[in-house]
């Protein structure tokens, strides 16, 4: 006899073996109703097994709630690969698999009545109704003459009733439940005007090309991933920690002991043929990306597979998302585009025809890793270097990780772009693991927009104090392109709360001697702290390089900005985007439009405008504060710098106009500005992966962060320093385990936060020697532990 382990809904991380009654098509994924004591509850069949002999009955299950298993066998695999990798619960990997509004049974389907024609009613039967009930007649003809054959019920008036159901009993008309789809597009949205594809440059269409070898080649082997035995996120045994369930730590299949593989999760890339590696699409800013993917995804249609579109965030990319709406806009009802302001019952929808096979092309965020879409031909992650990618919740996954490690359970083929790819993505080109594909051109043969640095060191004289973050040489340019009715866009690098210490007259920074990190200023004891290795430094009273007194505290607001800017440009008509301005609803979406129609002259923005917007008219991007990101205790600061700078700067002279990007800094000479002043991807990855390598860093390393919260400073504290003590007993040598300290955000939401950095070659290595730990402590009760594997914040 075989038993269902299902997982129960809740909190708890239950799991009970159920008995399957006879003829019940169970099979791992479906969902079910179960008892529970003396209750019922709903659940998820994660396996099926031998059902042991225990002595005593197993209680058996009540019933499926759906005919079909919503979680597909491939999907139940990745989700197990992550609930070790990531060290989560499978409970909230199966939150994170099914959406709410897809778990809850509330949302179900809409219907509506329907009335639908049976065959056609005989000349005789016709005059008898005319005669003696018209109404009855006059129905039949309007289902005669509608295309379908059949009209909502609502549609043929108030008093329809009565008279159908008499039709309905003479066998003339049927009335059904015809299922409804609530469309989220069905108003409000602007209007899509279908495009066509675009004739392809030659290095467009030599990545196409490569890509559609993919596609066709079915040779795609199924992977094992690494997968560490972590168990799940930890917290305070009252809180969240469980007792070890049945069933969640069998996770033969995935975690294979021989398993060594670093990076994005491919193990043995010898059995890869050459067409089965992930793509990456390094293309410069304008090089035409997106329509590599466009003209990628209708052929992956045409094949009568199905395509999955990962973007940043839905509201920040706009212009893609429209694209895509555009060019498949023959087949609308075949887009589904997974916004966050969905209502539980579109998504609910939404989810439904995915997984059904009827919304063919998917296009969303993060969480659109787990679509359900059948027949899965290609993923396209974009602007894969984005950390939005990243979830800083549990479950802690990275969606582009995930969905390297879908493509290859599910045989498909998955392209990773970018202008600014990640170091991780990047290495695992030069490791052989991804294949590259380069675009260096861009696509309208406009050349990329010439960079000017303007060293700030030498402003601090020049201007008059309330604007010193505006520059002779940029107030003069934005004068000049305002005068030209051209747009100007003004970013503004900003880091809330970690402060470096900078000197304003040459430029220094402290940082870390053994990390290369700024340092950071703790007020409250009037030091300077490194967040990775515990390094402690006197806050210097002089500039150690050029003795000026008055190092200082920067950092200044989006707000602040643009009040000073009124005041310099009273003519201009300005606007500022950053996440206070933005919190009413559409207010991106109207101010984008509103940019686009040139009814504004001067955009201010923080990172939210730097990703692939394109505006023709504008030829002026200034970036204000380049040093900013710089200084922020993140071994990565230099890398998003470089990012953003290159992005930023991708926005300028994408019309006929030629583009002009000044860049003001502190640290003129800085790497991250000058490479990417020279539009030097190359330059800038190998200078900054020898400094990985050197360090020990990703992608040279696994880094996870150990952090434990609490509103007792004390007791969060003293938990990180028993974890600790914990950890550095039988340390692998292949660990590097950094001290526990203050958390740079130390206090948030009214939690105190201390957090510790482990580092290794193998992510496995590591989440075992956390957990063991863990085990062996045992947690107060107002603490929660949070292990963040593969780490992308650090605050
Ligand atoms: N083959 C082509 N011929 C002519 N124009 C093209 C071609 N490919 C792309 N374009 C145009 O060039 C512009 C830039 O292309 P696209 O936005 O696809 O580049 P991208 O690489 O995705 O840019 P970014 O990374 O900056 O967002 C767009 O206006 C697009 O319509
Ligand atoms: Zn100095
Ligand atoms: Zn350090």
């Amino acid at each position: 006899m075989h038993a269902a382990r299902v997982l129960i809904d809740g909190p708890s991380e239950l799991v009970f073996d159920y008995a399957i009654p006879d003829g019940l098509p169970v099979v791992p994924g479906c969902r079910v109703r179960v008892p529970l004591r003396n209750r019922s509850s709903s659940g998820t069949v994660l396996q099926v097994v031998e059902a042991q002999d225990l002595g005593f009955a197993l209680r058996p299950l009540d019933s499926l709630t759906d005919p079909e298993p919503l979680i597909t066998e491939n999907l139940l695999k990745a989700g197990r690969w992550i609930a070790n990798y990531y060290g989560c619960s499978m409970e909230s990997v199966v939150r994170a698999l099914l959406p709410e509004a897809v778990r809850t049974e509330e949302n179900s389907a809409k219907t509506r009545k329907t009335v639908v024609l049976q065959g056609s009613p005989d000349e005789e039967t016709l005059a008898k109704l005319e005669k003696r009930a018209p109404k009855q007649h006059t129905i039949l003809s309007l289902l005669a003459h509608s295309p379908a054959k059949q009209l909502p019920l609502a549609e043929l008036g108030a008093s329809a009733a009565a008279s159908v159901k008499s039709l309905a009993s003479k066998g003339l008309v049927k009335l059904i439940d015809e299922e409804v789809r609530r469309d989220p597009e069905a108003d409000g949205l602007d209007e899509i005007l279908p495009d066509s594809p675009l004739t392809l440059t030659d290095e467009q269409q030599m990545a196409l090309e490569a890509i559609l070898d993919s596609i066709s080649n079915d040779q795609f082997p199924i992977p094992k991933p690494e997968a560490p035995n972590m168990e799940k996120e930890i917290a305070s045994p009252s809180a969240q920690h469980q007792p070890r369930s049945p069933g969640l730590g069998e996770l033969g299949d995935l975690a294979s002991p021989k398993s060594q593989a670093q990076s994005p999760l491919i193990t043995d890339h010898s059995a890869l043929g050459t067409a089965a590696k992930p793509f990456l699409l390094l293309g410069v800013t304008g090089s035409g990306k997106t329509e590599v993917y466009l003209q990628a995804a209708a052929k992956t249609l045409e094949a009568g597979k199905t395509v999955l579109v990962l973007v940043p965030e839905i509201s920040l990319t706009p212009q893609t998302v429209r694209r895509f709406r555009a060019r498949f806009a023959h087949v609308q009802e075949q887009v589904a585009v997974l916004h966050s302001n969905l209502s539980q019952g579109e998504r609910f929808d939404e989810w439904h025809r995915i997984r059904k096979g009827k919304a063919r092309i998917v296009i969303g965020a993060r969480s659109a890793v787990f679509a359900p879409l059948p027949d899965l031909g290609l993923i396209i992650v974009d602007e894969e270097h984005e950390n939005t990618y990243k979830q800083d919740q549990i479950p802690r996954y990275h969606g582009r990780d995930v969905a390297v490690l879908r493509a290859h359970l599910e045989g498909a083929t998955i392209v990773l772009g970018s202008a600014t790819p990640s170091l991780e993505s990047f290495q695992n080109c030069l490791d052989g693991k991804y294949q590259l594909l380069r675009l260096t051109k861009r696509a309208d043969s406009h050349s990329l927009p010439l960079i000017r640095v303007v060293d700030m060191r030498n402003e601090g004289r020049k201007t008059k104090a309330n604007d010193t973050f505006l520059s002779e040489r940029l107030r003069i340019s934005i004068e000049r392109k305002i005068a030209n009715n051209e747009q100007v866009i003004l970013f503004l690098n900003r880091r809330g709360f970690a402060r470096s210490l900078q000197c304003p007259s040459c430029g220094y920074v402290c940082e870390c001697p053994h990390c290369s990190v700024a340092l950071t200023y703790h007020r409250t004891d009037d030091r300077l702290l490194c967040h990775i290795c515990g390094h402690q430094a006197i806050v210097p009273r002089k500039c150690p390089e050029c003795r000026d007194t008055g190092i200082f505290l920067q950092g200044f607001g989006t707000q602040k900005v643009e009040d000073v800017l009124k005041k310099v440009f009273p003519t201009a008509r300005i606007a500022r985007i950053d996440a206070d301005a933005m919190r009413k609803k559409n207010a991106l979406r109207d101010l984008l439009n509103a940019f686009q129609a040139k009814k504004i002259d001067i955009l201010i923005g923080t990172q939210m405008i730097a990703k692939g917007l394109h505006f023709p008219n504008v030829t002026l991007v200034g970036i204000l504060n380049a040093d900013i990101g710089l200084h922020v205790p993140d071994f990565r600061a230099g890398e998003r710098v470089f990012q953003l700078l290159t992005q930023v700067a991708g926005r300028a002279g994408r019309g006929e106009l030629e583009g002009e990007v000044i860049v003001q800094t502190f640290t003129p000479h800085s790497p991250s500005i000058q490479f990417a002043r020279h539009h030097d991807f190359d330059g800038f990855a190998e200078q900054e992966l020898e400094m990985r390598r050197q360090f020990h860093f990703p992608p040279f390393t696994r880094c996870a962060v150990l952090t434990s919260r609490s509103t007792h400073k004390r007791l969060a504290e003293f938990t990180l320093e028993t974890l600790h003590r914990r950890l550095k007993e039988d340390l692998p040598k292949s660990i590097l385990l950094g001290d526990p300290l203050p958390s740079p955000l130390v206090r948030s939401h009214g939690q105190f936060r201390f957090q510790l950095m482990l580092r290794a070659a193998s992510a496995r290595t590591l989440a075992k020697h956390v957990q063991a730990a863990l085990t062996k402590t045992t947690l107060p009760e107002e603490v929660t532990v949070v292990f963040d594997m593969d780490a992308w914040s650090f605050t």
